[in-house]
């Protein structure tokens, strides 16, 4: 995908993903692997509110070929996601409430939902009777330190689709934009019905360690 198809489609889906509040104040940040590499967005800007001047283009090692803003400071951990998963050709990171909250509330690695019919927005989930795990990472200022955990972790568990960092947010790939988008609100979904479950049903059974 040429650069420019790829920033505007980014663009775009900022607009939507800041409209559902997924994204307060400068939190996330996006990008897309590119035929000449990647584009990400520059950190500490508005997701909502992305123009062509905040995003910088990196090669395929990763190293900045144009742009004057300074990348995400998460930059690391979306070409981790691209490295691990040759299949991803966009990565969104959000801060959304659910995410955050659930991350923080659920103490062990993973978050499995099981039981929602909306697990099929994900690719390859056929039913609701199968358990959609989505790994959770402890947070860590170091992007690199957390980035090797990550490709450590799926070394033994493959990563898929997302990955939750707790207290922090969620990390989710896709083969083009309609799929990122379509993970992203389905995840998001699952993540919003969890949360009132738990606080329906009580959290104790969930927040094992
Ligand atoms: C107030 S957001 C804190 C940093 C963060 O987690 C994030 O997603 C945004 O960082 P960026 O450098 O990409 O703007
Ligand atoms: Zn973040």
């Amino acid at each position: 995908m040429h650069n420019n198809t790829a920033i505007s489609e980014l663009i775009e889906a900022g607009k939507w993903i800041s409209q559902r509040g997924w994204v307060p104040a400068t939190g996330g940040n996006f990008s897309a692997r590119t035929t000449t590499g990647f584009v990400v967005t520059a950190s500490g800007f508005d997701k909502g509110q992305l123009g062509t001047h905040t995003f910088i283009q990196l090669d395929h090692n990763g190293d900045r070929s144009a742009g004057s803003a300074k990348p995400s400071a998460e930059t690391e951990l979306h070409l981790c996601m691209y490295k691990l998963i040759p299949s991803a050709n966009f990565v969104l990171h959000t801060h959304s409430v659910a995410a955050t909250v659930l991350s923080r509330v659920v103490k062990g690695h993973s978050l499995d939902l099981q039981g929602y019919e909306m697990q099929k927005s994900i690719a390859g989930n056929t039913s609701h009777l199968d358990t959609l795990s989505i790994p959770i990472f402890d947070n860590d200022q170091d992007i690199d330190r957390l980035s090797l955990l990550v490709s450590d972790h799926h070394l033994h568990t493959p990563i898929e689709y997302a990955v939750l960092i707790r207290g922090h947010g969620l990390y989710v790939v896709g083969r083009d934009i309609r799929e990122v988008r379509r993970h992203l609100e389905g995840l998001e979904f699952l993540f919003s019905c969890e949360l009132e479950r738990l606080k329906l049903e009580g959290i104790s059974a969930e927040a094992k360690v």
